[in-house]
């Protein structure tokens, strides 16, 4: 007969590929314990904090996955996929003979993700004895929201693709958006830290940060610790930016007003983030620069064959980036028009916009995303995002006609909203910005490739463009 956590692995290892946040779709692999934290769910449920590393072909990877487990005794005969069993995994034995527990995903069950605010609200600790276990944490104003919220909760799940889990808890105003990250790496998440820090600093373009759980766990190396989840003021009645922009493109409506409104929003929060962490040093200025070329580089070797022969134009440009950047500091770092919600205003003056998901890009190694960067990177994230809304609207409605200066007017009218709060002219013929714009182009291309083959000609016709503009004598213009 095999154990409990022997039968636990095996149905952990059909599961987990068949989810959007698997990190290793379509390769063999195995999982590799690192951690186990149990917590009394109380009502004869239990509930565990898991974390794996996955090993293929006998190399044990870096990246460590989460997997909360709600275990309740086996009851039979009931539908799993019913409401009653959201989140449903399957069957295991247990310890004892005879016993069976039914295994769900943690965030989809009410009780476990009361434990889990819970937590938080109580700077709760949970030990192992072994070195690990998870530990709660507030932000300013954090525990008064949690102690008021109604219980029982009722939880929604967010519907669509994710590389997270994430559950509403009372949806509705007064409710708390509850993420749990999948994949861990060492150290904070730039989505907490930069989340706890703009809520500190009373900012209103970001929904305000509650609390959050930390994990940590003993290797060879020492205690590493990561953050395991964040919980959110859930804003009610969100509308999409990207759902808006693309509407607008494919009516040939105007989108300037909004454009206006979200460059203010985005210069907000870089003067925060400015003011509110520590400043970079010239080092750093150095290493953005190094980092961008770098970057450059790689997604070059990946994206050439489907953009076409510019080697000479992408080495011209690299070779133009000489002047150190001024002012490196901590930016969203994967701002585009998917991350922008519009709400209304608590006094019914008109759309607040708020910026969401602080974690930075996805293709991106985990320590870069903590460093210092350029806001110019956040800007040229946006103008890229009006792009890809004209291309889209096309995609989505072959029969519209975007008006030929609808990319053009709303990015002069976002770059007219964000420097009227941080003043100062943005050369887009400078060689910084045009590195920038080509690389997120290109890491776009790198993207589509990975997840949205039909979307590929979007990015891949700007990179094309950018690299034509090149082929003139040299490139122009003011760092
Ligand atoms: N505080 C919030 N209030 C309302 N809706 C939110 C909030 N945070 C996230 N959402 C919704 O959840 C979606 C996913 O959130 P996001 O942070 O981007 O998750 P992920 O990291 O999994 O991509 C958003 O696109 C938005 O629709
Ligand atoms: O939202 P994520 O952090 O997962 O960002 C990744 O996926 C985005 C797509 O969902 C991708 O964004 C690209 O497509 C968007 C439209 O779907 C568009 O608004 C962006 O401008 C474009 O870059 C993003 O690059 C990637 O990191």
């Amino acid at each position: 007969m095999i154990s409990r956590t022997e039968a636990l692995t095996e149905l952990l290892e059909g599961w987990l590929p068949q989810q959007r946040w698997f990190p290793a779709k379509g390769r063999d692999t195995r999982l590799v314990p690192v951690s186990v934290t149990p917590c009394d769910l109380g009502q004869g449920l239990h509930g565990e904090f898991r974390l794996f590393r996955l090993a293929s072909g006998g190399a044990v990877e870096p990246v460590v996955l989460q997997v909360p487990l709600l275990f309740s005794p086996h009851t039979g005969g009931t539908d799993p996929a019913g409401p009653l069993h959201a989140g449903f995994i399957g069957t295991i034995p247990g310890d004892m003979a005879g016993e069976e527990w039914d295994v769900f995903d943690g965030p989809k069950r009410r009780e476990f993700v009361e434990a889990v605010l819970s937590l938080m609200a109580g700077d709760g600790i949970l030990r192992t004895g072994r070195g690990s276990g998870v530990v709660g944490r507030t932000a300013a104003g954090g525990r008064t929201f949690l102690e008021t919220l109604t219980r029982p909760l009722s939880l929604e799940s967010i519907r669509g693709e994710q590389s997270n889990s994430s559950v509403i808890a009372n949806p509705g105003p007064g409710g708390t958006i509850l993420k749990f990250f999948r994949t861990l790496f060492p150290g904070r998440n730039p989505e907490v830290e930069l989340g706890e820090a703009l809520t500190r600093l009373g900012t209103q373009d970001v929904p305000s940060t509650v609390g959050w759980l930390q994990a940590e766990w003993g290797e060879d190396r020492g205690t590493v610790r990561t953050d395991l989840a964040v919980t959110h003021e859930f804003l009610p009645g969100g509308r999409d930016a990207w759902a808006a922009a693309v509407l607008s493109a494919a009516e040939g409506s105007s989108f300037a007003r909004q454009a206006h409104a979200i460059g203010q929003g985005t210069a907000r929060i870089h003067r925060r983030l400015a003011e509110g962490l520590p400043a970079a040093s010239a080092g750093d200025a150095q290493g953005v620069l190094d980092r961008l070329a770098e970057r450059i580089r790689e997604s070059w070797a990946q994206a050439r064959a489907v953009v076409g022969p510019y080697d000479v134009q992408i080495e011209r440009l690299l070779a133009s980036l000489t002047t150190v950047p001024t002012h490196p500091q901590r930016i969203h770092g994967d701002l585009h028009l998917g991350q922008i919600l519009s709400v209304d205003s608590p006094a019914g003056a008109g759309d607040r916009w708020i910026f969401l998901d602080f974690e930075g890009e996805p293709l991106r190694p985990a320590v870069e995303r903590s460093l210092p960067d350029l806001p110019l990177r956040d800007v040229v994230g946006l103008l890229r995002s009006f792009d890809y809304a004209a291309g889209a609207a096309h995609r989505q409605a072959p029969d519209a006609v975007v008006p030929g200066g609808w990319v053009a007017d709303c990015s002069e009218a976002f770059l007219e909203g964000y420097s009227s709060v941080v003043p100062g002219r943005i050369d887009q013929r400078s060689p910084l910005f045009m590195a920038l714009w080509l690389d997120k182009a290109l890491y776009e291309v790198r993207y589509e490739q990975n997840n949205r083959p039909e979307w590929l000609e979007i990015p891949a016709l700007a990179a094309r463009s950018a690299l034509e503009e090149l082929s003139g004598p040299e490139v122009k213009g003011n760092p």
